[in-house]
């Protein structure tokens, strides 16, 4: 069940460093929301504080609070690894396990989460995740082979397939396409557009074009200046921030007058 994300007062550090400052939002659900705003703004620490993977970073911590579907993410009795569960991420580089075949690559989450799997539940697993994925016509003949073995953007939809293969209730993606060229990047975007209508799905993207394209709501990031944390100028309907936003700011960043 896909769940909304409900944001208020959020600053996030690394040690005395203030990365992020007061940020409050709401991600919808079964919809996608896009972070666009110059390098270093913070997008990306932003998108880590959303399943916890902010803490991970030694001396890392969060303030404000991030409530999902009416559960305080930061509750100390909410298990982190639990939430990385439910709240599952896409990465930049596709990242696959160089070891292991397509097939257990697409299981490796349900692996370690589960106790154990029937060969039959796997196989569903499987082919549910990778048609999910859009990938499973051009790989179900070649299950067991490596991973690794597949183009970019193939490498890229598998580790979507991974990512739905635990049934998360959130994507996270960061800029899932910037290591993928034209053709892949439009299968991905295919992607977001079609596992929408069971996923809330959270992308930061260099490409002011794919925010338009596939988010519903987008954030501007931005910085004060250098040195400064980064914070949100303005969170709408997409459509609204590419013809009419709010702030000037916002404007001139959509119209590549800066960053
Ligand atoms: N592991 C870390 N330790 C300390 N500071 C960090 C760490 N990761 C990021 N930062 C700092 O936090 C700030 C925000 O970085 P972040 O990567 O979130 O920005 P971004 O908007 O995603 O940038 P980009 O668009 O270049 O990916 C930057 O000043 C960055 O140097």
């Amino acid at each position: 069940m896909a769940k909304s994300i409900d944001v208020s007062d959020v600053n996030i550090y690394y040690g005395d460093f203030k990365a992020v400052e007061d940020v409050s939002m709401t991600i919808k659900a079964k919809s996608v929301t896009a972070f666009i705003g110059p390098s270093g703004c913070g997008k990306s620490t932003f998108l880590r504080t959303l399943n916890r993977m902010h803490e991970v970073i030694p001396g890392a911590r969060v303030e404000g609070k991030i409530v999902v579907d009416g559960q305080s993410l930061y509750d100390p009795a909410v298990d982190p690894v639990e939430v990385r569960r439910r709240i599952g991420m896409v990465f930049q580089r596709p990242n696959p396990f160089p070891t292991m075949s397509i097939y257990d690559n697409v299981l490796a989450g349900n692996r370690l989460n589960s106790k154990r799997i029937s060969r039959s539940e796997a196989d569903a697993i499987v082919e549910r995740s990778l048609r999910g994925a859009n990938l499973w016509n051009e790989v179900k003949d070649r299950l067991g082979k490596p991973g690794m073995g597949l183009s970019g953007g193939q490498q890229q939809r598998l580790c979507i397939a991974r990512a739905i293969a635990v049934e998360p209730e959130v994507l996270l993606m960061d800029e899932p396409c910037s290591a993928l060229d034209p053709i892949s990047t439009a299968a991905i975007e295919d992607l977001i557009h079609e596992l929408k209508s069971d996923y809330t799905i959270v992308i930061v993207t260099h490409n002011m074009q794919q925010a338009a394209r596939v988010s519903d709501d987008t954030g501007f990031f931005n910085l004060k200046a250098a040195g400064k944390p980064g914070h949100l100028v303005e969170f709408n309907p997409t459509k609204q921030m590419f013809t009419n936003p709010d702030n000037a700011d916002t404007e001139a960043y959509i119209s590549g007058r800066f960053g």
